[in-house]
């Protein structure tokens, strides 16, 4: 371990996050029921131009109007690049009730982003004496944004999750494709005639996965556009879940039981975390640091990788 240590992310569980648009807002008390643990309302790419006014009016009126219970409420606010974005900071924050919990930034491209944005929130907090402090959550979904990842997983101790944004991600990297996410057929290797697929969206994963974590943020994963196959869905999910991210977007409310099942450790996974801090106590306090359990090592750093999944199933157990 460096003389840093690595900051904790949250504790909070953020194994799904549920989106839908703020113009449609007979979906909103649906969202409010569903099992997801964030709750996504949109004011950016699922609004059309001519209905930002109407769906900022009405996410700030869910604020004070719907029964969010225990969920993260997000409010995603339209791209710095665009003539929405600040009005959505400022009537948010002067008229959204203090259930607001995080504002998401889409396109962040580097940390002055987040500062012209933090700049713009802190002022209208202050003048409002909004005694809760609004957090924020990030989307990579740019070349300028996974070039620039750490500096923006580090802009601000307000930041507290950040995902990544398949469809304008592809769509800035100049990808081939019009799929949000998953398996894409062009992306293979040859092995004596077979095609073996790979996954063209690793390496940004990983770089946003070693941004977070570098930094005490949570790294999530984005959207799975073919919502009609659950198993692609399912299979992406786990994939990110194994590389360290938290959890996934749902962009239909089918996706939400599925992205929470992977996000959950399952019972054996805990049994068997459980199993191995039991027997490294044991281990250490007989002078021993590393053992064998089931015919495998573990040692000091088994421990660390068990009590991932027993905070995770802890974390889960707080719903
Ligand atoms: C690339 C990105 O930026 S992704 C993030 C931004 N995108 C979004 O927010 C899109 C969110 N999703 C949606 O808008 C919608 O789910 C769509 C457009 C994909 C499909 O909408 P519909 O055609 O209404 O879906 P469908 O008919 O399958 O809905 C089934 C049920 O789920 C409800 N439902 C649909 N979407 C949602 C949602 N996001 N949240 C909660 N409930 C929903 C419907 O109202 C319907 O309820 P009912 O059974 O009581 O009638
Ligand atoms: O905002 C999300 C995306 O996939 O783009
Ligand atoms: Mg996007």
């Amino acid at each position: 371990m460096s003389f840093r240590t690595q900051p904790a992310a949250p504790a909070r569980p953020n194994r799904c996050q549920l989106f839908g648009p703020g113009s449609r807002t007979e979906l909103f008390e649906k969202m409010a029921k569903s099992a997801a643990d964030v709750i996504n309302l949109d004011l950016e790419d699922s609004v059309a131009p001519g209905d930002k006014d109407i769906a900022r009016k009405n996410i700030i009126q869910a604020t004070h109007d719907v029964d969010w219970g225990n969920k993260t409420l997000s409010v995603r606010i339209n791209g710095l690049d665009t003539e929405h974005w600040y009005k959505d900071v400022v009537e948010l924050l002067e008229n959204a009730s203090d259930r607001l919990d995080l504002i998401m930034l889409p396109m962040a491209g580097c940390a002055e982003d987040v500062y012209a944005l933090e700049a713009l929130v802190a002022a209208v907090e202050k003048a409002k004496g909004r005694k809760k402090p609004v957090g924020f959550e990030a989307i990579i979904e740019t070349a300028a944004g996974i070039a620039h990842v750490e500096e923006i997983a580090a802009a601000s101790p307000r930041m507290q999750a950040i995902s990544l944004g398949y469809a304008d991600y592809a769509a800035s990297m100049g990808m081939q494709t019009t799929g949000i996410g998953g398996t894409q057929s062009n992306y293979y290797m040859l092995n004596e005639g077979e095609k073996h697929y790979t996954n063209p969206w690793h390496w940004a994963q990983t770089a946003i996965v070693a941004a977070c974590r570098t930094h005490g943020v949570l790294p999530v994963d984005g959207p799975f556009g073919d919502f009609s196959d659950d198993e692609a869905f399912v299979a992406q999910a786990r994939r990110s879940a194994t590389l360290g991210m938290v959890g996934k977007w749902a962009i239909h409310p089918k996706q939400v039981k599925l992205s929470n099942e992977v996000f959950t450790p399952s019972a054996e996974a805990v049994a068997e975390a459980r199993e191995i801090l039991a027997e490294m106590d044991k281990a250490n306090a007989a002078g021993m640091g590393a053992v064998t359990y089931k015919g495998k090592l573990i040692d000091q750093a088994s421990m660390k990788q068990a009590q991932v999944i027993v905070d995770q199933a802890e974390l889960a157990a707080q719903d």
